[in-house]
């Protein structure tokens, strides 16, 4: 029943064609996009021509004669474009910790006389740990205050320095309201400081017209440009604009200078996004980010999104039809709009069921500390895909079979 209503809906399903762009292995139903996406065609065939070609036969030369020199901003810019930034304020680099690092240290030179950074106590811990690093190198020009998901904007006052918010929960999935943050924020003379690991790529986000001022995010998830692919941060047109212009951030690089091939001992910022550069960006990646982006072209984040909220409430409608959310409560929002791309159900065993489910083809992961994590990535999950992964859930489920010794031990990375 379930797959037969499931085929109906991928049939009628208007992003069914993207899934081809995709190289997914046949016996597999990948539902790990929330930490790792899958690998197009163009990004494979981008990184084998980078390789043999640009570097291969074209070697220093590549980095006028094929772009290289300016990719950080080209590829930010396109990312600008599924995030609601218009050009000029977004740039690929570095990983989202580094990036922070920079834009915490904005913040506070903006911000002068304020030292509070204001999160909350489940945020992603690399978000934590940044400020808490920011916090020993400073002294008291800087302080964290973390506070319940709830009481987040409650504790945003003349005291704040930043909001330093995540939109989607890595472990529940529950997605802040950035309007109404943002409001609060701005109110009270503090900045926002979003992190759009879980937003980027599974739906529409809109920085500009939200007024946030600094964001960062990754492109290995829903993006879908490989492991380690470097990061984007976005600064808000009017503080590249600011008296601090060109010298935001502290991490004094030499190709976010000025003039880099000048050689000046002395740093002087480049003007706009450049300046948050900082050494060379690592090119084979940044060109599989490049290449990860086509998948995006024609088609709209609203379109994406609607297909996530469709997936989950199937998901979700067969689970209950299995009789599996009695025994797995879901601990993510019920109410779609307040949910990412991700559904997350807690059991003591968790992490074995987890396993259970990979040695079967089904990939999700675990959350400490039991969450069963499902990341729904639209551009090549499928109806069907929620179908045959939810009857493998219950029939793990009800047989026991997580129990064997097998499934128990941890590994490194879950
Ligand atoms: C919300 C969030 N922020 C940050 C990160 C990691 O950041 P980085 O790119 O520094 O590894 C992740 C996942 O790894 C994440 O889920
Ligand atoms: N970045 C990761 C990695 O290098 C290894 C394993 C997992 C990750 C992740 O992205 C985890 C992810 N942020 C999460 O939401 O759990």
């Amino acid at each position: 029943m379930a797959l037969e209503k499931a085929r109906g809906l991928d049939q009628s399903d208007p992003l069914a064609a993207k899934r081809a762009l995709f190289s997914i292995p046949h016996d597999t139903i990948y539902l790990d996009g929330n930490s790792l996406g899958v690998m197009s065609h163009a990004v494979n065939e981008r990184v084998a021509d980078v390789t043999r070609r640009q570097w291969g036969k074209d070697l220093i030369t590549s980095w006028n004669k094929h772009g290289w020199i300016d990719l950080p901003i080209t590829v930010g810019d396109r990312i600008g474009k599924l995030i609601g930034a218009a050009p000029g304020q977004v740039i690929c680099c570095d990983s989202i910790s580094i990036n922070l690092f920079k834009v915490l240290c904005a913040a506070l030179q903006i911000q002068s006389g304020r030292t509070q950074f204001v999160s909350t106590e489940d945020n992603f811990p690399t978000d934590l740990y940044m400020i808490q690093g920011v916090e020993r190198l400073l002294g008291d020009r800087c302080s964290l205050t973390t506070v319940a998901e709830d009481d987040l904007i409650a504790s945003i006052t003349e005291e704040t320095a930043a909001v330093v918010v995540t939109e989607v929960n890595f472990r529940t999935g529950r997605r802040l309201d950035l309007a109404k943050i943002t409001a609060q924020a701005h109110d009270k003379g503090a900045l926002v400081i979003v992190d759009l690991a879980h937003s980027a790529g599974a739906m529409p986000v809109t920085l500009d017209a939200l007024g946030i001022d600094f964001a960062v995010g990754c492109t290995y998830k829903y993006l879908n440009a490989g492991p380690g692919a470097p990061a984007f941060v976005y600064v808000a047109k009017k503080w590249l604009s600011s008296d601090f212009a060109g010298a935001l951030q502290p991490l004094f690089g030499w190709l976010g200078h000025a003039e880099p091939f000048a050689f000046s001992p002395q740093y002087t910022g480049a003007s706009g996004i450049r300046q948050f550069l900082v050494g060379t960006p690592p090119i084979i990646s940044l060109s599989a980010v490049d290449a990860a982006l086509d998948a995006f072209e024609d088609v709209s984040m609203e379109a994406i999104r609607e297909k996530s909220l469709q997936l989950m409430e199937f998901w979700l409608s067969c689970m209950g039809d299995h009789g599996l959310l009695t025994i797995m409560p879901c601990v993510s929002p019920t109410e779609g709009t307040i949910r990412g791309s991700q559904l997350s159900f807690a059991h003591d065993d968790a992490y074995a069921i987890c396993q259970a489910l990979i040695a079967r083809g089904v990939v999700a992961d675990f959350r400490a500390p039991n969450y069963l994590r499902f990341g729904f990535a639209p551009l090549y999950n499928t109806y069907e895909d929620v179908a045959r992964a939810v009857a493998r859930l219950s029939e793990i489920v009800y047989s026991g079979a997580y129990q064997d010794k097998a499934f128990q031990s941890r590994a490194a990375v879950t």
